[in-house]
């Protein structure tokens, strides 16, 4: 264990120092959704392909309805129907117009569109509201219509490219892609694009007293919820998380569930089990987890060619790798650490396994654990997806309590509350335990305060970091 304190700040840049963003993959649009875009994507056809109608009606050409009135309508011969996909476009002539859908591209001969409000819809009486459906009317797409507004050059008409032209830069590499990019690929024929996959995260949580939820509790039992809880925030973050529920406090069991789950993670996430009991599993499993290889950490002088954790990255430096019997891996460095902050004071990072897939071992204290996540997993989560910013947006906000909150001190104390947007102020739910899962579910922030703090005053403006 490192023997230093650790600060929140350092605890977080060592564990970034030693990720990488994913390598990108080609995936199909929907299961691209929320990656990150590895590529330029440049458009092949113009949006739209042709001059299509933006209104059910008829296409016409402009001097047949010039003056058109309700009184003097310009009467025109029907010469078909042209619907959205239709092929084969009747040509308007002078005289004459084509029934036309929304959608529908527009006739040769036609330089406008009236609405079918604008005309009495071909049936010899006022102004129509709609078109009969044309299997029950087939007649509507002949005989004469009777337009009573005129239209100038180009009404009612989207032209071909007024969204975007071929060669544009439809998206830029970069571009997190949400439900609109995805529209958009899809408008411009693209089925699959280069991304940067979602995460694999395995959550596993450790403990002989856990039951899952649905099963009968026994004495001294209590559900296992952070494992929900953290896969429900690794999927937050854009995972694909795999649970892993409750391992009990054996290390040889815990360690041949780490080697096997080894196989489909991109990030190993542990609760409980990191703390000084004499059942703290996590910390006795992780020293000999994964394969031998020659120059990776675990061997006497505790090197650590290949891979990225640094063991010397932080206050202390020091891995348990081959001291105390803890912390060691074989094939990775698992360094436990005691941080200056409350809840999560007891956390392990460090790398496993023959690909040195991360690992963070985060407290099994509920709250402690759901911070830690929001904390330290959610930013490593985000920037395995090559996110540029992983972090959780934070903002001021005056504190509104009945009395000072109370922080102890040298520690970064995260305390849960509801953040009020309109009054720009923020309120305390519930205290500071670290078992107080109901409050943590009523709360959207972290009220924040720093490790200079032993006190704050109702009024006093704090840092909160805004949940979901
Ligand atoms: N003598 C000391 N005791 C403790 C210290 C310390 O410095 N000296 N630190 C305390 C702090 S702070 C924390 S945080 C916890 C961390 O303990 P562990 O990570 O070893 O976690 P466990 O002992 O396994 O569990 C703690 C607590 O959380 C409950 N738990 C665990 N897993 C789950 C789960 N999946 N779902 C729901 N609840 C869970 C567990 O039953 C315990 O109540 O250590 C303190 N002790
Ligand atoms: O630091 Mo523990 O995480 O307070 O409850």
């Amino acid at each position: 264990m490192s023997s230093a304190i650790w600060s929140v700040d350092d605890h977080l840049e060592d564990i970034l120092a030693a990720i990488r963003p994913l390598d990108p993959i080609e995936l199909h649009l929907l299961d691209a959704q929320g990656c990150v875009l590895v590529e330029d994507i440049t458009v092949p056809v113009a949006l739209p392909p042709f001059d299509n109608s933006s209104m059910d009606g008829y296409a016409v050409r402009v001097a047949d309805v010039r003056g058109a009135t309700e009184e003097f309508p310009a009467v025109l011969a029907v010469v078909g129907d042209v619907a959205a996909g239709g092929a084969g476009l009747p040509t308007v002539g002078p005289g004459q117009a084509a029934r036309i859908m929304t959608g529908a591209p527009l006739p040769p001969g036609a330089e406008a569109v009236v609405p079918v409000e604008w005309t009495d819809g071909g049936t010899g009486g006022g102004a129509a509201t709609g078109m009969l459906p044309a299997q029950a009317a087939p007649e509507g797409a002949s005989g004469e219509v009777r337009v009573n507004r005129p239209a100038d050059e180009g009404a009612h008409v989207r032209p071909r490219g007024s969204d975007v032209q071929a060669g544009d830069l439809a998206l830029a590499r970069g571009t997190v892609l949400g439900p609109p990019q995805i529209g958009l690929l899809a408008a411009i024929g693209r089925a699959t694009v280069r991304v940067r996959p979602r995460p694999r995260v395995v959550v596993l949580s450790t403990g002989s007293e856990l039951v899952q939820p649905g099963e009968a509790l026994g004495e001294g039992q209590i559900y296992d919820s952070n494992s929900f809880a953290l896969a429900a925030a690794a999927r937050d973050a854009g995972a694909i998380a795999y649970r892993v529920g409750a391992v009990t406090d054996d290390a040889d069991t815990l360690r041949a569930t780490i080697e096997d789950q080894l196989i489909r993670a991109d990030l190993l996430v542990t609760t409980g089990g990191v703390s000084v009991g004499a059942y703290d599993v996590v910390k006795e499993a992780l020293s000999t987890v994964g394969e031998t290889t020659a120059g990776v950490v675990g061997d006497a002088t505790g090197e650590t060619a290949g891979d990225p954790a640094g063991a010397g990255g932080g206050p202390g430096g020091e891995t348990a790798a081959g001291g105390g019997g803890v912390g060691g891996v074989v094939g990775g460095v698992v360094d436990f650490r005691t941080l200056a902050m409350q809840p999560g004071k007891p956390q392990g990072f460090g790398t496993i396994g023959r690909d040195h897939t991360p690992l963070l071992a985060l407290p099994g204290n509920p709250v402690s654990s759901y911070v830690s996540f929001e904390l330290f997993v959610r930013p490593a989560i985000r920037t395995l997806m090559g996110l540029t910013d992983p972090h959780r947006p934070s903002t001021p906000a005056v504190l509104k309590a009945d009395g000072p909150l109370r922080s102890p001190a040298g520690k970064r104390q995260f305390l849960r509350g509801a953040y009020d947007p309109a009054s720009a102020t923020v309120t305390p739910v519930g205290g500071s335990g670290s078992h107080l899962v109901a409050a943590l579910a009523h709360a959207d922030c972290l009220i924040v305060v720093p490790e200079r703090e032993t006190s704050v005053d109702p009024g006093t403006e704090v840092e909160v970091i805004l949940l979901g």
